[in-house]
């Protein structure tokens, strides 16, 4: 940590500790901490309103937040993001999703839209039966190659899937039965989707979907099989046909693949047009995270937020609760964002950490949540900064009594959390205090998951410079992977503990 960053970091650990009923009697906290993300004038339809004012942030603290992003050099690495410099240094890359949405390097945005052309065309041509009938999509990846597009599928796909698609990720049978159940497999395809095209899961679960479609009937299983990958030559060699190939760049990570070809479920799943719409949503907050300095920018204020409950107050966990069944999948896509890019123990520079970096990411869909989890978050001895995120639009068709129940509890809880309640008996007493930040969507559209996604991944990113580490490798996933092979080769010694599991399992 520079000297500066830790003046600033002195300075912020003296400030007030105000509460949050307090700060409101202060000022007009909605003028300083309720503001609207936009989509843009491309995408005519879309913001989001984001308000932090159940949270302790205030003016001083923004200050002093504004100091530090400035002492942690962010304007600097954010130029360096945008501008495709190896901001990944561990592994010598540049982070380059932004430019699968348009914004970037000139070169890059250009070859991210050429391939961009190559997945339409295939999609297209699925659409239009050119590859004979294709009713369902097994769609084979883990990880980044899983968790984005099983988000999107969900999310958007369901008023009317073109095609019905399965996420597989699991090694686990059961997993890829339960897609072969529910598939006709003489209307179904598979894709590969592995950045690496070598992980072991996915590698493993696409030659059993490969042989479950030979011993069905198909004569050309292999014509079935698409791959999305950084690693074209791999799925070649692996038997794909090199015109079903959609490669992506290396530059793109895992799990910041979604916009890649990585998305090609998404698209076959709810028409191009859509898909599109996602990345014109992802590249307006990628335009404003870009040009928009100091706590007006919104995802780096949302890091305001977050720095200031995991180092100030002590936060291991930050909770988030979608208001939607339609973002059931939400917080596990923000798990593997969040704590893979930022759990980290060592700087950028490759020094140990002197704070904590990522909190647990968790959460789950209101208001299921509510009659589950809530207790602890309203009584329990954690404080836990808590995301509300729902949308104005509803999502179904019934009774509007639906949403107006759906809404009213989310912000009922926001403010339960924040106003508490005194009682005589303390087992009926709520403390209170608690904070809270709420993020109101017009309507989940494509371009709003886009927004909203592009949003976490920039706070996530912020959060990196804040916090002084590179949020693009992922090291901490290796050393399990390598034990597991070990165990695969045989003829290792393992600790006592572990030998006893194999016997007992037979291995
Ligand atoms: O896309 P793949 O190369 O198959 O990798 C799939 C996933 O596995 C790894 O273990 C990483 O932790 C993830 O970041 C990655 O998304």
């Amino acid at each position: 940590m520079n000297d500066a960053v830790a003046a600033v970091w002195t300075k912020l650990e003296a400030t007030p500790r105000r509460t949050l009923t307090q700060l409101f009697s202060d000022g007009d906290r909605l003028k300083l901490l309720s503001d609207r993300l936009e989509w843009g004038e491309e995408v005519d339809r879309g913001e989001m309103l984001c308000d932090w004012s159940k949270t302790h942030l205030d003016a001083e603290l923004l200050g002093l937040f504004e100091e530090l992003a400035a002492a942690a050099g962010f304007d600097a690495k954010r130029e360096e993001l945008f501008a495709g410099a190896k901001i990944n240094k561990t592994e010598d890359r540049a982070a380059e999703h932004t430019a699968q949405r348009g914004v970037g390097d000139e070169a890059s945005v250009e070859e991210a839209q050429a391939l961009h052309q190559r997945m339409k065309m295939l999609v297209d041509a699925i659409h239009v039966g050119a590859l004979g009938p294709v009713k369902h999509l097994i769609h084979i990846g883990i990880g980044g190659s899983a968790l984005g597009p099983a988000l999107a599928v969900d999310a958007l796909s369901r008023d009317l899937a073109l095609v019905d698609v399965h996420v597989v990720s699991n090694i686990d049978g059961v997993a890829l039965e339960a897609a072969f159940a529910a598939c006709d497999p003489a209307t179904t395809m598979i894709a590969i989707a592995s950045k690496t095209f070598s992980t072991i899961e996915t590698m493993t679960n696409a030659q059993s979907a490969l042989k479950w479609l030979g011993d069905n009937g198909v004569s050309d299983p292999g014509g079935r099989v698409v791959a999305l990958t950084a690693n074209p030559d791999a799925a070649v060699e692996w038997g794909v046909d090199e015109t079903r190939v959609l490669p992506f760049p290396e530059t793109v990570g895992g799990r910041y693949s979604l916009w890649s070809s990585i998305g090609f479920p998404v698209a076959v799943s709810v028409g191009w047009d859509d898909f599109a719409e996602m990345l014109a949503g992802a590249a307006a907050v990628d335009r404003h995270f870009r040009d928009t300095d100091g706590a007006a920018n919104l995802p780096l204020r949302a890091a305001f937020a977050d720095q200031y409950y995991t180092q100030l107050r002590g936060c291991q966990t930050r909770a988030v609760f979608a208001y939607d069944e339609r973002l059931g999948l939400f917080p596990d896509y923000l798990q593997q964002l969040e704590m893979e890019s930022n759990g980290k123990s060592v700087t950028a520079e490759g020094e140990p950490v002197i704070r904590p970096t990522a909190p647990i990411t968790w959460g789950g869909v209101g208001t299921d949540a509510q009659h589950a989890v809530f207790q602890l978050l309203h009584q329990g001895t954690h404080l836990i900064p808590v995301d509300f995120i729902a949308s104005i639009a509803p999502g179904d068709d019934l009774d509007p009594e639906h949403h107006r129940i759906l809404l009213t509890n989310c912000f009922a809880q926001g403010a339960a959390l924040m106003a508490g309640q005194a009682s005589d008996d303390p087992a009926r007493s709520f403390a209170g205090d608690r904070p809270s930040a709420t993020f109101l969507c017009d309507d989940l559209d494509a371009a709003t998951l886009g927004a909203l996604i592009a949003f976490h991944e920039h706070r996530t990113f912020a959060n990196a410079v804040l916090m002084g580490i590179n949020p693009f490798d992922q090291f901490g996933v290796e050393l399990g992977k390598a034990i597991a092979k070990k165990i695969e080769a045989g003829g290792n010694e393992f600790d006592a503990s572990t030998e006893a599991l194999l016997a007992a399992a037979g291995l």
